[in-house]
């Protein structure tokens, strides 16, 4: 027997990657509408309620539109966009943020899909704060490099179209979507500086956390702390800290739903930068959907196919 489920908006950057993903597995049948129902909500309410999970690759206000027309409790949805994720009654899908969000994923029939971003930020920070090397009311600042593949159909058609620059920052008013997301569970009760910058690369993203750990031992610590979080992560990697000068590639993990974490610095000082490297369209939106669909449907060993 296939699991049904329905992609709403597979023809957005997100939906595409999310049915690429799918397409080859037996085990997933892939219901899909006309196209002429494909913004039509009855049809995509009936689709919902017919799959036995279905994923919201949606911009924000038409993913509240399609959740508030479902009956209460029914249609399991993983939802990709900003809506939700730190609504009541969801579960924020990051697997490998605690060791119970996953036992949360099997049952739930809310899912919100992590930022990008912020599964970057908080895989970094959640660790130092639950440890104490950040106390939770330090004021931190989150530095963000992505290609220009997160900013959807209208950025990409920008740059493929020539017209964006080679890089721009942006997020300058302090009022970025992802910042609840981002202190809410990291644990983090004072509002933190997110500075994100696109570059002209289609995907990939560095997310960079700059710390003041203890002289002498703080950059030990904080590795120590990582490698205790993601000891049995299958898509979480802290790297050894490396020997001298590296150059991080944002591009390095793309097509993967892999994370990678670091930690960077000189330990005499304890002037540190925390980095995670993902794929934007990876474990960073449509791997990280999957990943929570195999969860919801029971489905892990199929993980390795995300
Ligand atoms: N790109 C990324 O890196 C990430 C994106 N996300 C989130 O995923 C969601 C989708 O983003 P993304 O794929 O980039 O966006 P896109 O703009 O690439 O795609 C959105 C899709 O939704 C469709 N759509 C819009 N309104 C409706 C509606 N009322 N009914 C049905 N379909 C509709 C659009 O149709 P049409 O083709 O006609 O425009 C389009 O195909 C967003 O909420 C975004 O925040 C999450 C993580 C990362
Ligand atoms: C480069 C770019 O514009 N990135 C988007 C974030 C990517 C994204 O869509 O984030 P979600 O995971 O929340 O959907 C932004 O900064 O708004």
């Amino acid at each position: 027997m296939a699991w049904k489920v329905f992609i709403d908006g597979e023809a957005g950057t997100t939906g595409l990657q999310i049915r690429e993903r799918l397409e080859g597995r037996r085990d997933v049948e892939i219901l899909s509408l006309p196209p002429a129902e494909r913004k039509d909500l009855g049809a995509r309410k009936a689709a919902v309620l017919e799959a036995d999970v279905a994923i919201l690759c949606l911009p924000d206000a038409a993913a509240e539109e399609l959740v508030g027309a479902l009956p209460e409790g029914q249609g399991r949805v993983i939802d990709a966009s900003t809506a939700f994720r730190v609504a009541p009654g969801w579960v924020y899908g990051f697997a490998e943020m605690a060791p119970e969000v996953r036992q949360a994923l099997s049952g739930a029939v809310r899912v919100s899909n992590p930022g990008c971003y912020p599964t970057g930020g908080i895989a970094l920070l959640k660790p130092m704060v639950d440890t104490g090397l950040i106390a939770s009311d330090a004021g931190v600042h989150v530095i963000g490099l992505s290609g220009y593949s997160g900013g959807g159909k209208a950025l990409i058609a920008e740059y493929e179209g020539g017209t964006a620059p080679a890089a721009f920052q942006y997020g300058t008013g302090q009022r970025h979507k992802h910042v609840p997301e981002l202190m809410t569970y990291s644990g983090l009760s004072t509002r933190p500086i997110f500075s994100p910058t696109v570059g002209n690369f289609e995907r990939g993203m560095i997310v960079q956390v700059p710390l003041h750990l203890a002289p002498g031992s703080g950059l030990a610590a904080a590795q120590a702390a990582l490698e205790a979080a993601y000891a049995d992560s299958r898509f979480v990697t802290v790297l050894p800290r490396p020997e001298g000068e590296i150059r991080v590639d944002p591009c390095r993990l793309n097509g993967t739903n892999a994370l990678e974490l670091q930690v960077l610095g000189d330990e005499s000082s304890g002037n540190a930068v925390l980095v995670a490297v993902l794929d934007n369209l990876g474990k960073g939106a449509s791997g990280a959907a999957v990943q929570n669909m195999n969860i919801m449907l029971g489905l892990d060993e199929a993980e390795g196919l995300v």
